[in-house]
């Protein structure tokens, strides 16, 4: 929690004011920020200085693992986040590759699910990694991205946190994940979760224990009509300490995590929290 105040205080310190031509807003932006958070010993990165929605996070990580397309789908398993972008975005509306009410295109999951060859026939990303990582395999390039950029065009967003590479150091799993814009307020409070869940889901269904889990974000910011609330309400309390996680333990393959897994696997210990603050979303 101390590293996520810091780095909103930098921001509010040392940020430069950039126009933002996609969302028409000015951004308090900082460049490169390295977040570190520890799985092997359960420190749950929640945000405590305002009440976080933290299991609608997990839902939309599940969401991308199952490689789902579609906000209606998100939606199902307790996620709103793509509901604007999906439904909102003119940009996105006017695309002709958009396939109609809640289509979100070749986003995040589609692309570490079903990557098109110039075949035309998938790639399974993901499930390389957990096959590998089960028999003990780190081939050096455990490396699930999301990152097409000839897709681009077929999606209603770039992906924000695009690379997860796994690294097994003896039986303790590692993981690395890049963010190439991060809306501090709003998307961070959810990227922390994922970045957490993700290593420990993945550990715990390849049959490792978990390490560290590294997230490396580029451009981190905070929109205008977010600063007021961030700087005077948000960075004026007081963090409580980390809960913890707890992840059902009958989870044991990637297959439980495509068909039965729910948000009622996930149960999170010793949340003391702030009141709930609702910063704006830009689309
Ligand atoms: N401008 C912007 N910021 C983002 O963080 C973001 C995007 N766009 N577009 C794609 C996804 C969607 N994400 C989102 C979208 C909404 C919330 C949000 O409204 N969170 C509320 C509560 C959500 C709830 O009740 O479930 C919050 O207070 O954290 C968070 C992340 C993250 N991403
Ligand atoms: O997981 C996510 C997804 C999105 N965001 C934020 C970062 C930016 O504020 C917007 C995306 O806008 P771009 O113009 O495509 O950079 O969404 C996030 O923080 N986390």
């Amino acid at each position: 929690m101390k590293q996520y105040l810091a780095l909103c205080q930098r921001i509010v310190d040392d940020g430069v004011w950039i126009e933002n031509e996609r969302t028409g807003k000015r951004c308090l932006t900082v460049i490169n920020a390295d977040l570190t958070y520890d799985v092997a010993n359960n420190q749950f990165p929640l945000i405590t200085t305002r009440k976080s929605f933290w299991k609608a996070a997990i839902a939309e990580l599940l969401g991308y693992l199952r490689g789902y397309d579609n906000a209606a789908q998100f939606r199902a398993i307790g996620c709103n986040t793509w509901n604007a972008n999906a439904n909102d975005n003119q940009a996105w509306l006017n695309n002709p590759h958009r396939k109609g009410e809640d289509d979100m295109g070749r986003v995040y999951g589609v692309q570490g699910r079903r990557w098109q060859k110039p075949d035309g026939t998938p790639i399974d990303q993901l499930k390389k990694i957990v096959d590998d990582l089960t028999k003990g395999i780190d081939d050096r390039g455990e490396i699930l991205t999301f990152y097409n950029p000839g897709e681009f065009d077929m999606g209603c967003l770039r992906p924000c946190m695009h690379t997860h590479t796994f690294s097994l150091l003896g039986d303790t799993l590692y993981l690395t994940s890049y963010q190439r814009s991060c809306d501090v307020p709003l998307g961070l409070n959810f990227n922390q979760v994922q970045v957490f869940t993700l290593l420990a889901l993945i550990a715990q269904i390849t049959g490792h224990k978990a390490g560290q889990a590294y997230h490396k974000i580029i451009n981190a910011h905070i929109y205008e009509d977010q600063l007021e609330l961030m700087r005077d309400v948000q960075l004026k309390r007081e963090p409580f300490a980390s809960p913890q996680l707890k992840i059902n333990p009958k989870i044991k393959s990637l297959d439980d995590l495509e068909t039965w897994v729910t948000l009622d696997d996930f149960e999170v210990i010793g949340y003391e929290h702030h009141d709930a603050i609702q910063y704006p979303f830009s689309v």
